[in-house]
């Protein structure tokens, strides 16, 4: 018997005005899988991410989450796929006038299915988790460092305990010491949980380090897909440029041609 993938794009296509930007974008990441989408700024990284969490409507195709199709699906059908959902920003995100722990904590006790004083024990274990003392609890998000801002949003991430956990951009504004911890705390994080993940990033660090599948976007299109250990090998001109970071090859050509 095959089994249902986690999440399942099927010519998944999205304009605005007349610029295509998701050209039918397929792909699946199964149960448990670390899926990361690379591609150059602009490719439609994003706007795929935005799709699937329903911040965007796409024109045509399919999103489906364990089969079911969620394209369209509104209020409570809506609320009950986002449960499945955790995330990291970009940014991190953080609500400056909570403290750190109601920022973390900030899913549950939104569905005010726990007391406050559990919700804060919640979420010290899972400061705890991403290396984080007790004591940062009670402070602001402002009073920390970048490193430490991203751990927070990571610990709220995976309060819920998401089936699904989708990273943007997840070393973004960090140093690349501060990078690799926070690529190996996503690693120990996500399968601590037993999630599924799905990040973007143009990082190849990240990539090397959090993905067990990775699939290139190139103009709104999947152009490559395949287990990590295969990006050295693709054959596939594009993947070599870009995990290069060469300024020649076919993508340069195409930007200058535009
Ligand atoms: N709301 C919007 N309205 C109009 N155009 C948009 C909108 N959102 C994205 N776009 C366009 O879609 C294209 C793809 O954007 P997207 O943000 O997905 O790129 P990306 O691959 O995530 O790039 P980056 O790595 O720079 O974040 C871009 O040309 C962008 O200008």
């Amino acid at each position: 018997m095959t089994q249902t993938p986690k999440i399942s794009l099927k010519g998944l296509h999205k304009k605005f005005g007349p610029k295509v930007v998701l050209d039918s974008v397929d792909l699946d990441v199964m149960p448990g899988e670390s899926m990361v989408i690379i591609g150059g700024s602009g490719s439609g990284k994003s706007v795929t991410l935005k799709c699937i969490l329903g911040l965007l409507h796409p024109d045509g195709g399919s999103i489906k989450v364990d089969g079911e199709e969620t394209v369209g699906l509104t209020g409570n059908d809506r609320k009950r796929l986002q449960r499945k959902f955790g995330m990291l920003f970009q940014g991190a995100a953080l609500f400056d006038s909570l403290p750190v722990w109601e920022n973390v904590a900030f899913g549950l006790l939104a569905e005010r299915k726990v007391s406050r004083k559990d919700a804060k024990e919640i979420a010290i274990e899972n400061l705890r988790r991403v290396g984080l003392t007790p004591d940062v609890a009670t402070l602001s998000p402002a009073e920390l460092s970048g490193g430490m801002q991203k751990r927070v949003g990571l610990a709220r991430a995976i309060a819920n305990k998401p089936e699904i956990i989708f990273f943007d951009e997840p070393t973004t504004g960090l140093d690349p010491i501060m990078a690799d911890v926070i690529n190996e705390l996503i690693v120990e994080c996500v399968k601590e949980v037993g999630a599924t993940a799905l990040t973007i990033t143009h990082d190849m660090s990240s990539v090397r380090k959090i993905a067990d599948k990775v699939a290139m976007i190139y103009k709104g299109k999947i152009i490559w897909s395949g287990p990590r250990a295969d990006i050295d090998h693709s054959n596939n001109p594009y993947v070599e440029q870009f995990i290069h970071g060469k300024a020649e090859g076919p993508i340069q050509m195409e930007v200058l041609k535009a």
